[in-house]
């Protein structure tokens, strides 16, 4: 009964199995730890994967989300208390794609933790050692790895709250080997890219002209640079150029301010958008924030830092001058003490007339005289839904940028003029079976036109190269999962 009243309440318990909640029981997980879900491996298990993995009870696994605690939201390292992201992330996908509960499976990799107050706490129920580093750690994720696809050639693992050197290190190794994506660098991508494209619509623009909006991105970390390189790809396409010759207006903040090619000890991931010196004029190596945007006026500000609270008063005054006639405000940080800012404050600083999505809820915000600033939630969970439903009912191995892609696009076309015209840049909540099946949809057929589906059950990769759009979405939608209960019977 319970998946029911999660899929006919979404909207009101999306906040409680994800973010913002999840987050508040992460951290607090080993006090109020009542009974195990899911799967533990530790670096204790090395050479007994494989029959850990043939120990799992369900016949078949078709979605795992796999993590290994070093990132959770914004709370940095919480060890194995970080399974409580799996947990919500696949229940999402119960909710919002239809997986069938019997075959999920979330996993933590329990390698150590940094996290020194939880390993002085009497109470962690994770390993009290420092985190593998290295070979030590890939040789664990690797057994792993080998371990489920033996076991299930086709289940999809979404990497999920890694750390940014094993985000995108673990990306590299695996997604040409296995069906797997990372959800914080890929699916954060799609919907921000999303959410970009929207917002040059909100200004009545044509698309195209996405090719000449500054955008400062905060936090380069998985996400931020995940978001950078998809949006650039994307400017990339539309105005026919190399990627190298259309990163001008993209540029980027870390801890230590504007990151430029004068930056000693640069993190590789990041070094592609650093910036040389004279495309900044009047700025310096590791200007703060309020400079930038004071110096830049740009027409949008996207934090994915982790810092509550960055996008001050001064930062959002500062975006009045934008360049555009809608600024956009994008305080992705997850959970809600982390966002760059509240929605209140953005309309209450930054003006009325801007766009504004955060990566929690938040209500919409009362401008007076009827008016409503209107909330978007820019969060990931508009996306991986379909990228793993679309690919398991595909039966692709691997998943490509395409067809990555395509679920950006789709995303970005599901609103219509009028309510982008309004600020509403995604969906509500309460849709998200129909935007999940769209979603799939796309992603089915971007692997169709690749070669890459095998076809699912019965339905093979002829009938899925002959299938419509429309009856692409139809075969997504007849292939979720639905809860049907039987009636009670009283005795008289
Ligand atoms: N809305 C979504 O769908 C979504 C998706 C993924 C991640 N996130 C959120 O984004 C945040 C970052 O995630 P990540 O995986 O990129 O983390 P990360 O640890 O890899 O990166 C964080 C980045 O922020 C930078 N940073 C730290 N303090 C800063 C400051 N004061 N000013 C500017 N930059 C600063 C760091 O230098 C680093 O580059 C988290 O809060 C996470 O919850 C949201
Ligand atoms: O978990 C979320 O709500 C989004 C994202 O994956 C994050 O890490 O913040
Ligand atoms: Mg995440």
């Amino acid at each position: 009964m319970l998946v029911l009243v999660l899929i006919d309440n979404i909207k009101d318990f999306a906040p409680i199995i994800y973010t913002p909640t999840v987050g508040l029981v992460c951290q607090n997980y080993s006090g109020l730890f009542r009974r195990p879900r899911g799967m533990y491996f530790s670096a204790k298990d090395k050479g007994e994967m494989m029959s850990m993995i043939y120990n799992w009870p369900a016949q078949q696994v078709d979605m795992i989300v796999l993590t290994d605690g070093s990132r959770i939201l914004g709370l940095g390292d919480l060890g194995v208390q970080g399974i409580g992201i799996p947990i919500g992330k696949l229940d999402m996908y119960v909710a919002a794609a239809g997986i069938n509960p019997q075959r999920i499976l979330p996993v933590m990799l329990d390698v150590g933790t940094n996290n020194e107050k939880l390993l002085e706490d009497r109470l962690y129920l994770g390993l009290r050692q420092p985190r593998l580093e290295g070979e030590e750690y890939l040789s664990i994720v690797d057994e792993f790895m080998e371990a489920v696809f033996t076991r299930w050639p086709k289940a999809i693992v979404q990497f999920e709250d890694f750390q940014m050197k094993w985000a995108f290190e673990t990306l590299q190794r695996y997604r040409k080997r296995f069906c797997m994506f990372n959800d914080d660098v890929q699916g954060t991508a799609g919907v921000a890219l999303a959410g970009l494209l929207g917002t040059v619509r909100a200004q009545g623009r044509p698309l195209s002209d996405f090719v000449n909006q500054k955008i400062v991105v905060v936090g380069a970390g998985s996400a931020g640079l995940g978001v950078l390189n998809m949006a650039i790809q994307a400017v990339s396409r539309m105005a026919g150029k190399n990627e190298a010759a259309v990163k001008n207006q993209f540029f980027l903040l870390d801890k230590d301010g504007l990151i430029t090619k004068e930056r000693t000890n640069i993190d590789p991931a990041a070094a592609p958008f650093a910036k040389d010196l004279k495309d900044v004029e009047g700025l310096r190596e590791g200007a703060s924030l309020i400079e930038v945007v004071k110096k830049l006026k740009p027409h949008v500000l996207l934090g994915l830092s982790g810092v509550g609270g960055i996008f001050n008063e001064e930062v959002l005054k500062a975006m009045r001058e934008s360049e555009s006639t809608k600024p956009a405000i994008f305080a992705m940080s997850n959970p809600t003490m982390n966002a760059e800012c509240t929605a209140a404050d953005a309309f209450k600083y930054a003006g009325e007339n801007i766009v504004f999505a955060s990566g929690s809820p938040f209500e919409n915000v009362d401008l007076g005289n009827g008016k409503v600033g209107h909330v978007n939630q820019a969060n990931n969970m508009y996306l991986f839904p379909g990228i793993g439903l679309g690919t398991l009912l595909s039966g692709a191995r691997i998943i490509t940028d395409e067809m990555l892609q395509a679920a950006s696009e789709c995303l970005a076309s599901y609103m219509t003029d009028e309510e982008i015209q309004k600020g509403i840049l995604y969906p509500s909540v309460n849709n998200i079976r129909h935007i999940t099946a769209e979603v799939g949809a796309a992603v089915l057929r971007a692997a169709v036109a690749e070669g890459l589906a095998e076809g699912y059950g019965d339905v093979g990769p002829r009938e899925l190269r002959h299938m419509s759009k429309e009856e692409t979405v139809e075969y997504i939608t007849r292939n979720m999962w639905f809860p049907v209960y039987s009636p009670l019977v009283h005795e008289k």
